[in-house]
């Protein structure tokens, strides 16, 4: 098969989460990440065995070591984005109670901020769409 970037396409769980203030939940990706530098909402790929609700709640324990029930996971918006090294498949999920205190368990910088900061910082391509939607989400 041909190495292109049709069959490099990654689904990815995203977690848009938000404390009792209203704030969100960023992080910072590593520099040698893909889209390294970058902000990001926290969140991974999809193993073949999981729900992306699963998948999310095992990220968010890796990344931030906070828990979330299945239950507090609500659909948001999917974003299908085309870098020219890869696709992504950003499955956005809402997230408005989990258990314990989100920290940077991968040493990535994290920040809640309100959604009125996130125009001050730099995300990948992909999420114009999904900050667009939460400036819009009632
Ligand atoms: N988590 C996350 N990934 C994003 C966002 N926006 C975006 O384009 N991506 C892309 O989605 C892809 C997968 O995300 P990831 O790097 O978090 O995957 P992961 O946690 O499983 O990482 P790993 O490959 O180190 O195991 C990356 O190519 C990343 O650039 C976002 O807001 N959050
Ligand atoms: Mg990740």
């Amino acid at each position: 098969m041909q190495n292109t970037a049709a069959n490099k396409r990654v689904h990815v769980a995203v977690g848009v989460i938000f404390n009792s203030q209203g704030q969100i939940l960023i992080a910072r990706r590593h520099d040698d990440a893909h889209q390294g530098g970058l902000w990001e909402f926290p969140g991974g790929k999809v193993e073949s065995d999981e729900s992306v609700c699963d998948a999310l709640a095992r990220e968010l324990y890796e990344e931030l070591g906070i828990n979330i029930q299945t239950s507090s996971c609500k659909p948001f918006i999917e974003i299908r984005h085309d870098y020219s090294d890869k696709v992504v498949l950003l499955d956005v999920w809402t997230v408005f109670e989990f258990d314990g205190e989100a920290s940077g368990k991968e040493g990535q910088p994290l920040r809640w901020v309100d959604r009125s900061q996130l125009s001050g910082y730099d995300f990948p391509a992909a999420n114009i769409a999904i900050i667009d939607a939460i400036l819009n989400f009632a």
